[in-house]
């Protein structure tokens, strides 16, 4: 039988999560990092640590069949692949940052300036297409550094808490993309391995499902039930259990992460008391 071979970072930003999301898929993987390749026992698997930047090139070349990578990194590289897949974590953009002292936002500082970038490509399109006309300098890292050494007027590089901006005197102007890590995958995939593709992403979604829902119960009067059901955005209906206490019941559902709070709010307004939210292990829909 053959086996899905995915590529993932060998170590950097990308690795705990990744290694953490096959985890919590049920995919077991017991091997120090040092070992390039590593077989998993309780799925049709293959494993190879690589460097995040020589992704692309073996996902198109086929050589991986998936991938987990940082979406900037696919933009920038332009490789025939397809995203089947976002996964919610490293998030961080892509954005042109200047000194502190200059004080417009506007892209039009750059024209005929220097800009110090890791990612000459992207820069170099974005640029095109908003008429600017700039000298892009590649360095391949610490690119914070750059104007404090006069190499460049501004700068071109992934921003997440700003932090390193900060500590470096610079400031963020202009956002050219927003990023996070996602599944890729190789346009180079037979039938076979297409289905344990699949079986994987459903593994996948379940995970990513859970983690953006919570499982909330609530106590609430019997005549008030009716009310406090519709404020919540339920899967189906919600299950209602009667309290040994006459005339209440509890309600249990699932709600969505990002509506928690304006959901809570209205449940209590409602009627709705005791309320308890609790994490969603896994959930298939
Ligand atoms: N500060 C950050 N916050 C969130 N995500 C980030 C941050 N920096 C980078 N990333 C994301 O993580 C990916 C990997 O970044 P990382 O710095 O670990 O590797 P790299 O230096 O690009 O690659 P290599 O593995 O080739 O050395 C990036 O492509 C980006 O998508
Ligand atoms: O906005 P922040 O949260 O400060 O993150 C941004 C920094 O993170 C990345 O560097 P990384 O630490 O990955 O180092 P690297 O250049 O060696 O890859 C990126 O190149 C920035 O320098
Ligand atoms: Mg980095």
């Amino acid at each position: 039988m053959s086996k899905l071979k995915i590529a993932i970072q060998k170590s950097g930003r990308l690795y705990e999560e990744s290694l953490q999301l096959l985890k919590d898929c049920g995919i077991f993987v017991n091997n120090g990092k040092d070992q390039l390749k590593v077989s998993v026992e309780n799925f049709p698997m293959e494993i190879m640590y690589l460097r995040n930047s020589d992704i692309p090139q073996y996902l198109e070349d086929g050589v991986v069949d998936v991938a987990i990578v940082g979406e900037n990194l696919l933009v920038e590289k332009q490789k025939k692949i397809e995203i089947v897949q976002p996964l919610g974590f490293s998030k961080c953009r892509v954005s042109l940052a200047v000194p502190k002292e200059i004080e417009t936002d506007d892209l039009s500082y750059f024209q005929g300036r220097k800009i110090a970038t890791s990612y000459p490509n992207t820069l170099e399109k974005f640029l095109r297409e908003n008429k600017i006309s700039a000298d892009i300098h590649i360095i391949s890292g610490s690119v914070e550094i750059a104007p404090n050494i006069g190499l460049a007027d501004g700068i071109c590089d992934i921003v997440s808490s700003g932090s390193t901006l900060f500590k470096n005197g610079l400031r963020e102007t202009v956002t050219i993309l927003i990023s996070e890590a996602v599944l890729a995958k190789t346009f180079k995939l037979d039938e076979e391995k297409t289905r344990i593709l699949e079986k994987f992403l459903f593994r996948i979604k379940a995970v990513l499902k859970a983690k953006n829902s919570k499982y909330i119960l609530m106590n609430v009067p019997n005549d008030k039930i009716g009310e406090v059901s519709k404020a919540l955005p339920v899967l189906k209906s919600p299950t209602v259990i009667p309290l040994a206490e006459k005339g209440w019941s509890s309600i249990h559902s699932v709600i969505d992460e990002d509506r928690f709070w304006e959901v809570i709010d209205e449940l209590k307004d409602k009627g709705a008391q005791d309320i308890l939210i609790i994490p969603i292990d896994k959930m298939v829909i």
